[in-house]
């Protein structure tokens, strides 16, 4: 694994000096059981991820993003190595780790405020009144600006309002850990755009760690602090780190022509289209 190490001064500036290792993936493997034998999807996968930290997985498609975020979850448990979350073992799915889907998965027949609501329940419920529930779903819905559609159901509102319903109610939970698995892939150019503006300004506010799955280059750059490069699979492992050592808040428009912003796109092109270039494998 080559990095490339852009100065610690360079890098975006956050408050406090955070856990260099909250999240701490050592010598991760996972190997399905197939009907023909055993599939290594991943190997040798090694990564720390700071507190705060704002971390883009990609690689070409089927590679093993999803199964690393999976891992991450406490989904699936891997085969070989570890993965730890502030000096624990994952064992499991936690409240300190909420997932955010691409088909954002909300309950349809029950409204936004009801679908958040159930997520504040699931980790507050046996501490707090319900006023204070229904405060913190709504402050969630708020926050993704969407207090006006708390009444109405999934099949009443549009794509990119689910997915905001989505980010809601995983960030109603307060985790710590925000694992997103290409959150805006099926989204038009406009919405995807306007939401990852509105998630930068979220993640500074909250200052959440999170790890996003994406197949668009320039989400990963606008984004992240760190942008993990898979190599293709079968047994895909980590064959680039690229530190992305613009400051925030980051404005789209401005990046367009900025050198490091173009520099790190180019880093990333070259990695997936030149030293990665997908080949399809004959069956
Ligand atoms: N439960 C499973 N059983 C067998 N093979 C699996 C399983 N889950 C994933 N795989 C295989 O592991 C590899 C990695 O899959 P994964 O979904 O993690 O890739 P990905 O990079 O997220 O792909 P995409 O970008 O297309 O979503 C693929 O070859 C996939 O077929």
């Amino acid at each position: 694994m080559t990095t490339h190490s852009d100065t610690a001064a360079a890098l975006p500036a956050r408050s406090a000096p955070p856990a260099a290792r909250y999240l701490d993936i050592q010598q991760v493997g996972q190997t399905f059981k197939t009907a023909k034998g055993p599939f290594t999807a991943l190997q040798d996968i090694n990564l720390q991820i700071a507190q705060g930290e704002f971390v883009a997985l990609i690689g070409h498609s089927g590679c093993g993003k999803s199964t690393l975020l999976n891992l991450i979850a406490g989904l699936t448990t891997p085969t070989n190595g570890v993965l730890l979350c502030a000096n624990r073992e994952i064992k499991g799915p936690g409240p300190e780790r909420a997932v955010v889907f691409q088909n954002h998965s909300l309950l349809p027949w029950m409204s936004c405020h009801d679908n958040v609501y159930l997520a504040v329940e699931r980790v507050f419920g046996a501490t707090e009144s319900r006023a204070q529930l229904r405060e913190r779903t709504q402050a969630a819905l708020a926050l993704v600006g969407l207090s006006h559609a708390a009444g109405k159901r999934p099949g009443e509102i549009s794509g990119g309002m689910k997915q905001r319903v989505g980010i809601a109610r995983a960030l109603s939970m307060e985790p710590q850990v925000l694992l997103m698995d290409e959150p805006f892939g099926a989204l038009d150019a406009l919405t995807r755009a306007r939401l990852q503006d509105e998630l930068l300004e979220i993640v500074l506010r909250t200052r959440s760690t999170v790890v996003m799955v994406t197949h668009d280059v320039d989400e990963a750059v606008l984004l992240a602090d760190k942008i993990v490069m898979l190599t293709n699979g079968p047994a895909a492992t980590i064959g680039e780190v690229l530190h992305v050592p613009l400051a925030r808040p980051r404005q789209r428009v401005a990046l367009a022509d900025d050198p490091v912003y173009l520099r790190c796109r180019k880093a990333v092109l070259d990695f997936l289209y030149t030293r990665q270039a997908h080949v399809e494998k004959a069956a």
